[in-house]
């Protein structure tokens, strides 16, 4: 271990390890390129380019630990920041918890970023990790929802309407991003404790959630969103040729 990893307050943890089944065939969605570059590279750059981050461990397909090693040696990233590469698991939740068993003693804030939102702004990264050093245990960037919510009994397979049960009051509601920032010893609380059943948990806030400790949200930004279908990996190379044009990236 380096001297910078053991003295690393603030690390990234970022979840890479999914297949992307959504996005389409393919590779892993995190090796998939964006603007040339694979997403993963602009997640880990997106992360290392807070100046407070000192340690980001990038987690890999199970298959693809060497892949990424290669790729995080191709393409140039801040000195600043050390890189560390772990094996994934088989859900979003076990991934994580494989990242943060990564982390050195000396880590007391974490950051959770998926590496399918490869162009969250700097802003949003400095503003989640100054409210969880403000005190915070637990912090999501967030939007308010452009659309509508209804909740529904979900249709069985044959895909019939789905009767409505409710519209929850949508100035309540919060579309939630990442980075989600913690309290080391909370995140790694929750990820020792809390069980979640079938696919596990879509976001780690919701495990610190179910252990009892307050949740904050803060602004999100509309550029975090997650690439998670084909017309989501058009929207981002569009917001980055913006980006490349005005000399911003
Ligand atoms: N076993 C898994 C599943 C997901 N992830 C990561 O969690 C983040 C958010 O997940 P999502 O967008 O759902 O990615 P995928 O699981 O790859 O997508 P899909 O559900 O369409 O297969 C991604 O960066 C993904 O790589 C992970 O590290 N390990
Ligand atoms: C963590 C997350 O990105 C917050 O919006 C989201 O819950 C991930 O969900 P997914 O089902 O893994 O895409």
């Amino acid at each position: 271990m380096s001297d910078e990893t053991r003295l690393a307050r603030t690390a990234a943890v970022i979840p890479a390890a999914g297949r992307g089944v959504r996005l389409g065939p393919g590779a892993p969605k995190a090796l998939r390129m964006l603007g040339g570059t694979p997403m993963l590279i602009h997640a880990v750059r997106a992360m290392a380019a807070s100046r407070a981050v000192s340690l980001v461990v990038v987690v890999a397909p199970p298959d693809g630990v060497a892949e990424v090693k290669g790729l995080l040696g191709e393409y140039p990233l801040p000195e600043r920041a050390e890189v560390l590469v772990v094996a994934g698991g088989a859900t979003r939740q076990e991934s994580v918890r494989l990242g943060l068993e990564a982390l050195p003693e000396t880590v007391s804030t974490v950051l959770v970023h998926d590496a399918a939102r490869p162009l969250v702004p700097v802003d949003t990264v400095d503003a989640v990790i100054e409210a969880v050093r403000d005190g915070a245990p637990a912090v999501v960037p967030a939007l308010p929802l452009a659309d509508t919510v209804k909740e529904v009994e979900p249709a069985d397979a044959d895909g019939g309407p789905e009767p409505v049960l409710g519209t929850p009051e949508r100035a309540r509601l919060r579309a939630v991003q990442t980075p989600q920032g913690f309290d080391r010893d909370t995140l790694m609380r929750a990820h020792e404790t809390v069980a979640v059943d079938g696919e596990g948990a879509t976001d780690d806030a919701g495990m610190v959630e179910k252990l009892g400790a307050p949740v904050v949200v803060v602004p999100g930004h509309e550029e975090a969103f997650k690439v998670t279908r084909p017309l989501d990996l058009l929207l981002a190379e569009a917001v980055l040729a913006r980006r490349r044009a005005n000399d911003a990236y």
